[in-house]
């Protein structure tokens, strides 16, 4: 690698799923030094092959708990899980992969929120054809072909026709799962090449890596501080730890800006512990002030909860033990697609809107997802399904519910008592009603599907029996029975958003980043990553979030450009004064 500097143009801060688009195209045109520092290790090999993730992902994430929940996630104490990636291409080295653009509403609304229509979907169209190699089945003006992040499907996709079949029964159409989000049925994909994961990290930075002289990755480099002059941030401290030996407090400045792309905990986290945040938490914490905003306010996630079903036909699941064959992975490794193609057994989703979206007149703007995960392991979101009675022709499968556009608003805050321990993080889920009435729907939908239709009648499709002592004292399956369920069941879809959110400025008291996402009232730093949408996507985060950076790339570029523009013209007025 290059040698390390004493002062870069810009340190971008988190090498995850937004900060490798950052550090990657503030680079490209050899003009600027660039710094990228994570605080993870390098990926392992094995977090690529889809079918195995779950093998690996352990010593690549941070696991981080919520504060008991007052109305969900009860059957665990009320305490929602929340993991991070924790390694070069943070979130996209961990993750399911499934690549979802979100709703044209989506962004359209941001547009509102911030008064710059340069966020609206029809602005936001040419960088998510910038990050986007599209290799799916919608092939359309709406894809870019040669990005750096390949999007395909594998054929391997048990149950997906039964899906399809159950949407087009009810009415719904299929389409595209990536251009602007329809209330629809669709096959799910993946950010995937010859069925192996391209994350961040892979697309953006490692072709580039020791061909970049300005671009300099380091690993394994925890930053604990943004450090200020008066209001401008002039540097970062960090700590290093690549060879188990731990230095702490190293140093760097930056001539141009700090990017903050450390995640939707990271971000406010680092803020906070560096003076930037409300003034009355951080008097708490004793952190002297450099600027109050209201970071850390605004965290909200998607709320998901599972049911359980059994269908008849277990060659439409994927089951691992009985899959992963030798002459799977000869398959896997001549036409990257079989078993070891699979991400967990998930193959499809729906977008429907609730009566909730029609009476807030957002009848086209779905709000709740379901999709199903044709596998006996689910998620660790979801309970084990070895506790389900069944014959040993039948199989278990999954339907994932998820709440699309929450309403219901929390915090993420330092412990006063330990500033450099956790957060104290809130999501304060379900807080707003509408959040319940929606899942409801979305049970209810589920139920319809699974059965109702003729293609999951076919597989004798049953919801297995709930056994929840928490809410026997309501008729099995009555409106009741579903919303003390949801209370007990829903947790964290691992979505989070918001605790950085963009707003109009200085005049917005909601807003931590203007649209071009700089931090209000400070110079010199900015926040590019899930934590500044402002209502988080109807859609899983990391293709919106691709979009976000190369939107965010293009604008840090450009003020930059204008800047030095005005620098030359400041710097030479006084030689046209002296001649
Ligand atoms: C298990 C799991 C499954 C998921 N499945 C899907 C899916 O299938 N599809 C989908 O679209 N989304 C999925 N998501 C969500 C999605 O991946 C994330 O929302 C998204 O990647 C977050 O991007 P980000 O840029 O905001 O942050 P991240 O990608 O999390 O990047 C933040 C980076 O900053 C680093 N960091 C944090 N603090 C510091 C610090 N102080 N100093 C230096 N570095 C720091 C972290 O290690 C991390 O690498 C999943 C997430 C998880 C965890």
């Amino acid at each position: 690698p290059p040698p390390l500097r004493d002062e870069y143009d810009f340190i971008v801060v988190g090498a995850g799923n937004a900060g490798c688009v950052i550090a990657s195209r503030l680079s490209e045109n050899g003009k600027y030094t660039v710094l990228l520092l994570e605080a993870g290790p390098e990926p392992h090999p094995g977090l690529n092959v889809p079918a195995i993730v779950s093998d690996y992902i352990g010593g690549y994430i941070r696991i981080y708990e919520s504060v008991p929940q007052r109305n969900a996630n009860l059957e665990n104490g009320g305490i929602a899980e929340y993991p991070v990636g924790w390694t070069l291409g943070g979130g996209t080295s961990v993750n399911n992969m499934v690549f979802n653009r979100g709703s044209p509403f989506d962004y359209d609304g941001w547009a509102n929120i911030t008064n710059d229509d340069g966020w609206k979907y029809s602005n936001m169209l040419k960088y998510f054809k910038k990050s986007e190699d599209y290799r799916g089945d919608f092939p359309s003006d709406q894809h870019g072909y040669n990005g750096p992040i390949p999007v395909s499907r594998p054929r391997y996709a048990p149950g997906l026709e039964n899906w399809l079949e159950a949407g087009r029964t009810l009415g719904y159409s299929i389409a595209d799962p990536n251009g602007p989000q329809k209330i629809s049925f669709s096959p799910r994909e993946f950010s995937k090449r010859f069925g192996r994961r391209v994350s961040s990290y892979a697309g953006y930075i490692r072709p580039f890596l020791g061909r970049r002289r300005n671009l300099r990755v380091i690993s394994s480099a925890e930053v604990s501080r943004v450090i200020f002059e008066g209001n401008k941030a002039v540097g970062v401290r960090y700590s290093t730890n690549s060879t188990g030996e731990i230095r702490e407090n190293n140093y760097v400045r930056v001539r141009k800006d700090i990017i903050v792309s450390a995640g939707v905990i990271g971000s406010p986290l680092l803020l906070l512990r560096s003076g930037v945040g409300p003034k009355t938490d951080l008097d708490e914490a004793k952190v002297s002030v450099v600027k109050d905003l209201p970071v850390g306010k605004g965290l909200h996630d998607h709320l998901v909860l599972g049911l359980s079903f059994v269908i008849n036909n277990r060659s439409l699941i994927f089951d691992r033990e009985r899959d992963l064959t030798p002459e799977a992975l000869r398959i896997y490794n001549t036409i990257g697609d079989g078993p070891y193609s699979t991400s967990g057994g998930y193959v499809a989703q729906a977008l429907i809107a609730s009566s909730i979206a029609t009476k807030d007149r957002n009848s086209a703007w779905p709000d709740y997802m379901l999709y199903p995960i044709q596998s006996p392991r689910a998620p660790s979101i979801f309970p084990p399904s070895e506790g389900i009675e069944m014959a040993e022709w039948e199989a278990p499968v999954y339907c994932g519910v998820a709440l699309g556009r929450p309403k219901s608003r929390g915090s993420i805050k330092l412990n006063a008592s330990d500033v450099d321990g956790g957060p104290l993080i809130d999501f304060q889920f379900l807080s707003n009603p509408e959040d319940g009435q929606v899942l409801l729907e979305g049970i209810q939908t589920a139920l319809k599907i699974f059965e109702e239709t003729p293609s999951y009648q076919r597989l004798q499709a049953r919801l297995a029996p709930i056994d929840m002592p928490a809410c026997q004292q309501h008729e099995y399956r009555s409106e009741e029975f579903w919303k003390c369920f949801i209370r007990q069941r829903a947790t964290a879809f691992i979505h989070a958003a918001g605790p950085c959110r963009m707003g109009k400025g200085e005049e917005d008291p909601d807003a931590v980043v203007d649209s071009r996402l700089r931090v209000i009232g400070v110079e010199g730093l900015r926040v590019v990553d899930a934590s500044i949408m402002p209502n988080v996507v109807n859609s899983n985060t990391h293709a919106p979030i691709y979009g976000i950076a190369e939107k965010a790339s293009d604008a840090i570029l450009e003020d930059w450009e204008a800047e030095d523009v005005v620098g030359s013209f400041r710097f030479r007025k006084p030689y046209r004064k002296w001649g």
